[in-house]
């Protein structure tokens, strides 16, 4: 351990500019997210929520500005892989014609679990989001907020060091929306840096941090 040199920060966004084009949707963007906690993301339609939590997975290349996780700047997606980063997609991600099960399984044994293991973590991921009864349907047959549960469900199981949400409580109702939000926070509990993103202002006022995106500028709000 380099002495004098502690990086406690899990997650950290150092000025990122990110474009499409000409369109600078993020300017100069810096935030820090700490393991332990729940980071919402803020602002409205088309202010960037998806493409800052999209360059926090790599899946981004800012034009401008670093995303980093222990230290580490992330080129790439399988680096952020890698390095443990999490993505709840907005439009879930999930294979339509797998059960919701295998779903899980898949990601799981995909990176590197075993297949005992996955059965395990799958099972109680499911019954965590309400939807033990809904293990062996297929996704295509679930409804949206079933679906969404399950795209929850296979990121917890992922069991990262980050984990980003991406609206994952946007056709939920109210009790499921609590249940989601709880379980957000037991992954911070259990170490990972959370981020959240959603429209929703009583979703964002149980976070630690708000982040509101506005402009192609961040400001934390609390
Ligand atoms: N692949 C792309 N190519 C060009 N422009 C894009 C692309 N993806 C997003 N944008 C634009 O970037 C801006 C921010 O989009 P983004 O999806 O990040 O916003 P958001 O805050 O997540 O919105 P919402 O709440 O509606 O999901 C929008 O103006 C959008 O049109």
């Amino acid at each position: 351990m380099g002495e004098g040199k502690h990086v406690s920060e899990t997650l950290v966004v150092d000025r990122v500019t990110v474009a499409y084009d000409k369109h600078v949707v993020l300017r100069d963007v810096s935030v820090t997210v700490e393991p332990g906690t729940v980071l919402a993301v803020t602002g409205p339609s088309g202010a960037g929520k998806t493409t800052l939590l999209w360059a926090m997975a790599g899946l981004i290349r800012p034009a401008g500005g670093v995303v980093s996780v222990d230290g580490a700047q992330l080129r790439d997606r399988d680096q952020a892989v890698a390095a443990e980063v999490v993505l709840v997609p907005q439009d879930n991600g999930l294979a339509p014609i797998l059960t919701a099960q295998e779903n899980i399984q898949v990601a799981l044994v995909a990176n590197g679990i075993s297949p005992a293991e996955a059965r395990r973590r799958t099972v109680d991921t499911l019954d965590s989001v309400g939807l033990a009864e809904q293990a062996d349907q297929l996704v295509e047959e679930l409804s949206g907020g079933q679906q969404q549960r399950t795209a929850v469900a296979r990121g917890l199981a992922l069991r990262g060091r980050v984990l980003l949400a991406d609206e994952v409580t946007s056709e939920l109702d109210a009790q499921n929306r609590q249940r989601v939000i709880d379980l957000l926070r037991a992954e911070a509990e259990r170490g990972a840096a959370v981020v959240f993103a959603t429209h929703d202002p009583e979703a964002a006022a149980l976070c630690d941090r708000e982040l509101h995106l506005l402009d192609g500028t961040a400001e934390y709000l609390r």
